[in-house]
């Protein structure tokens, strides 16, 4: 997909991971709606990005992936401002198993929620012009993480919904990609503290932490890219570590 003047929305924008992949659509040409439950961030970073990119091209609106409401209020706003959706990137996250229902609330519901509301937009058998999901898992989407066993189970599930979703896309002819993306460790605020949320698992939160290099955002942005400019990956989960990227490969039954 060539990036210029399409039209993208990224959950979970304001900081971290979501800003990064906000800051490279931007850089490559899209309009990008930064979509947040952190007002105060969201409106320190627009300051930011209005001066660099100009006040057309980016718009921030408060929202909580918990609310059906917010998110059908922003995505309304994104088309009625821009003329459509082109690109989601569905980023929005928490790590917490103390709160371990609210974690799999936002990280495995909520994207499922945001995907089937932008879907709507988005797909031809909505009178879309189709486009690309990109689905933020993690490394733990893939193999189990002991720290973090909720967290394990709600990225694995978005691995699988993206997987599942992608086949349906294209027997239904939606006209929509889907991908994850499956980073290893970043170094954003998500890390800091862990120990603290991690509740009976907390002893296990030194794992790899201390051995080896924390990804910087930038790159879990340029694999985002990758995966929303390759038309031939539809259904893929990359994989992001500290030395290079992966696709994941997976046993089939069917
Ligand atoms: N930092 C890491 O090591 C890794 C993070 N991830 C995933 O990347 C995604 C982004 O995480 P980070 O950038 O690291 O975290 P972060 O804490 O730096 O940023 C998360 C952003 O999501 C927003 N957010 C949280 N809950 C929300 C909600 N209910 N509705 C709307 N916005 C909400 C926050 O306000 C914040 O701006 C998450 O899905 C996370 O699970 C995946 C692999 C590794
Ligand atoms: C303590 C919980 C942090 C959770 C935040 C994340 O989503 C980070 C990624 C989750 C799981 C990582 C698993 C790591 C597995 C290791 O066996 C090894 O594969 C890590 C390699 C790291 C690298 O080279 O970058």
């Amino acid at each position: 997909m060539a990036l210029y003047g399409k039209i993208a929305v990224v959950t979970g924008a304001a900081m971290g991971i979501g800003r990064a992949i906000t800051e490279i659509l931007l850089q490559n040409g899209c309009k990008v709606a930064l979509l947040d439950m952190n007002e105060a961030a969201g409106n320190d970073l627009m300051e930011v990005l209005e001066k660099l990119y100009g006040e057309e091209r980016t718009l921030f609106l408060q929202c909580n992936v918990e609310s059906e409401e917010q998110i059908k209020a922003a995505l309304q706003k994104t088309v009625d401002t821009f003329g459509g959706i082109d690109i989601l990137c569905n980023n929005a996250g928490i790590l917490n198993e103390l709160t371990w229902e609210k974690m799999v609330s936002i990280n495995l519901i909520g994207a499922i929620r945001v995907a089937y509301l932008t879907l709507e937009h988005m797909s031809k058998l909505n009178g879309g012009q189709g486009g690309v999901i990109v689905n933020t898992a993690s490394i733990a989407g893939i193999e189990p993480i002991a720290s973090s066993p909720v967290y394990t189970a709600a990225k694995h599930g978005v691995v699988g919904f993206t997987r599942a979703m992608a086949t349906a896309s294209t027997a239904l002819e939606y006209g929509v990609r889907f991908n994850a993306i499956c980073p290893s460790f970043v170094e954003t605020t998500l890390l800091i503290g862990i120990g603290d949320r991690l509740g009976q698992f907390s002893e296990l939160d030194k794992s790899p932490l201390d051995k080896i290099r924390l990804l910087d955002v930038s790159e879990v942005a340029e694999a985002v890219l990758e995966l929303v400019t390759d038309g031939t990956k539809n259904g893929e989960a990359l994989m992001v570590f500290s030395d290079g990227k992966e696709y994941a490969t997976f046993p089939s039954f069917i």
